[in-house]
């Protein structure tokens, strides 16, 4: 379970977001969207713990995974390397079918450089199931891709999901995805001291 009370975040004298309240339940789904510059991206880094710097507190689980909308590989490793390295544990046979399961077999000795954007975002996926995360936080994870590679993007994380469970919290600026893949959709509005969610 994750539970987000937040009573106020400010950069200098702006107060972005507060009060604001809200749970996430063992495997559920959740969408969090609202108008440019609201403040969704603000409000995962406090939930992801990336930014420590808010009144208020946030309990999440140890095993947690970001997915970023950019693919933040390591370039001078392997595809295969860049799944491993942060997940040690992980056998030869399990990341070979992290891979697979993403549409990257046999693509394991590539340099992400060799890998086009929509294979780079499909690797950084791969990463994020790869440690079994208990919640999973996206921020914009089909954001900037061709409708195709969006879509296919959307079925595998549809599908990886189905498949582990995680409790999970993505921004996204598209109702149909959010209808699509979330149980829950909160959105994040402008209030009198920062912004609120409903
Ligand atoms: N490090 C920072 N210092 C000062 N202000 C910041 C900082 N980061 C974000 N902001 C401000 O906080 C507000 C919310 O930004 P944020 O990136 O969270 O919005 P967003 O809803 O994710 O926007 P978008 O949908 O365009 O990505 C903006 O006014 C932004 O300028």
């Amino acid at each position: 379970m994750i539970r987000v009370e937040i009573q106020e975040k400010r950069f200098g004298s702006v107060a972005v977001l507060g009060p604001i309240a809200f749970s996430i339940g063992e495997g559920e789904t959740v969408a969090l969207t609202g108008l440019s510059g609201v403040g969704k991206t603000t409000l995962l880094r406090l939930v992801a713990g990336i930014d420590c710097a808010f009144r208020g507190q946030i309990a999440r689980p140890d095993r947690q995974a970001i997915v970023f909308q950019e693919p933040t590989l390591l370039p001078w490793r392997s595809t295969l390397d860049n799944l491993t390295l942060i997940h040690p544990s992980l056998s030869g046979t399990d990341a070979e079918e992290a891979l697979g399961a993403v549409g990257l077999a046999g693509k394991g000795s590539l340099f992400p450089g060799q890998l086009s954007l929509g294979q780079q975002r499909r690797l950084s996926l791969a990463r994020a199931f790869a440690g079994r995360p208990e919640f999973l936080i996206m921020d914009e994870p089909f954001a900037s891709l061709d409708k195709d590679t969006s879509e296919t993007m959307l079925t595998l994380t549809e599908n990886l999901i189905a498949k582990h469970r995680p409790a999970t919290l993505f921004v996204t600026h598209s109702m149909t995805e959010a209808e699509r893949l979330a149980d829950r959709i909160l959105n994040l509005h402008a209030g009198p001291d920062g912004a609120v969610v409903d």
